[in-house]
């Protein structure tokens, strides 16, 4: 895949911070290849990646700008990896101190909708509100691929939770969830043609393999920055993995805590029925756009078994093999 950043672009954005919503900068991401996606602006080529093109310009902004706090922890993930489970459990194990576990207000805030988890590309304007309000550890997530993060995120000491999912599953959710958005049925595809994409890598935040390899090696370079999870893992000893998140983002939990089940109490609140059952998840948009109910399906391992031929297994498991292959990372695609 060609490499969308020439020298003469990348000194053009670097020295240009100030006019990053001028009219060159503007002509300059209105030349980078595109492609339509579920999103209704589709995604466009950037730095490697295929960008939802409406979320560039937050992009580059959160590129430049974006100031990380040791205390931060990022949640970074594949769209459609876990990323709403992720959100709820580490914000439970964060503010455990804070609320009852058992109580309504826990409940109500580990909701998609209000988890404060602030999604650093989706705001606004092309601005980054002010970050500094927010109370500590400030808990963020992203789609940006590792190699695309800012520099004051891999700098600074605050910890990047990412979480993968086996990649026939992802797709599937991403189907799905493609098909709440109104303008997946004037686009036509069928779920070949999105196959066919898929191993292209032409959707939002792919390819697949760089962005999952992109924080995979990082995980193996730097444990102590970048804690790797894998959604069947999860899925399979919740409890276990629920533990070794909270002392990875520094919240171990007391031998007081897991006498009295705090960890099995998060694992519940977190679960995909209890939060699917959330009046405030049954309603509503998320980022004014997508409905919160797109947002809790299935949450099974080997979904895809149900929707994909053998045609486009052969073809998945063909890329999977090549691009995964002497990477030392294997996926579980069935329970
Ligand atoms: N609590 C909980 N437990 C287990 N699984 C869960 C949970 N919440 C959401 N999900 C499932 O995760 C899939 C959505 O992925 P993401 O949350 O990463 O989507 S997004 O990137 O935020 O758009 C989507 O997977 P599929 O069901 O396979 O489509 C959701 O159902």
């Amino acid at each position: 895949m060609e490499n969308s950043l020439s020298p003469s672009v990348a000194s053009f954005q670097s020295s240009s911070v100030l006019e990053e919503h001028g009219h060159e900068f503007k002509e300059w991401l209105a030349s980078l290849p595109k492609e339509k996606s579920f999103a209704p602006s589709g995604i466009t080529f950037y730095q490697d990646f295929w960008c939802p093109t409406m979320l560039l310009q937050n992009v580059i902004s959160f590129q430049n700008h974006f100031h990380a706090h040791d205390q931060d922890i990022i949640l970074a993930s594949k769209p459609k990896s876990g990323t709403t489970w992720l959100k709820a459990i580490i914000f439970s194990i964060v503010n455990r101190t804070q609320f009852t576990l058992s109580n309504t207000p826990l409940l109500t805030k580990v909701s998609h909708e209000l988890v404060p988890f602030f999604e650093v590309t989706v705001y606004r304007n092309n601005k980054i509100p002010d970050l500094t309000t927010m109370s500590s550890p400030r808990l963020f997530s992203t789609h940006v691929p590792y190699a695309s993060l800012p520099k004051s995120i891999k700098e600074s000491k605050c910890r990047i939770v990412y979480v993968c999912r086996n990649p026939l599953d992802t797709l599937v959710s991403h189907w799905y969830f493609g098909s709440h958005l109104s303008d997946i049925r004037s686009l036509g595809w069928t779920l070949e043609e999105f196959v066919g994409k898929f191993c292209d890598g032409k959707e939002g935040f792919g390819p697949f393999w760089s962005h999952v390899l992109g924080y995979w090696k990082a995980s193996i370079e730097n444990p102590n920055k970048v804690l790797f999870l894998k959604y069947e893992d999860l899925k399979e000893d919740t409890i276990y993995q629920i533990k070794r998140l909270a002392e990875f983002i520094g919240f171990p939990f007391s031998q007081e805590e897991l006498r009295h089940g705090v960890v099995e109490d998060i694992s519940k609140l977190c679960s995909l029925n209890a939060l699917k059952d959330l009046e405030v998840n049954k309603n509503g948009t998320h980022a004014s756009f997508f409905p919160n109910k797109s947002f809790y399906r299935k949450g099974e391992v080997g979904d895809w078994v149900n929707h994909l031929s053998p045609s486009m297994l052969e073809r998945l498991n063909k890329m999977i093999e090549e691009k995964f292959k002497d990477s030392g990372l294997s996926f579980k695609v069935s329970c």
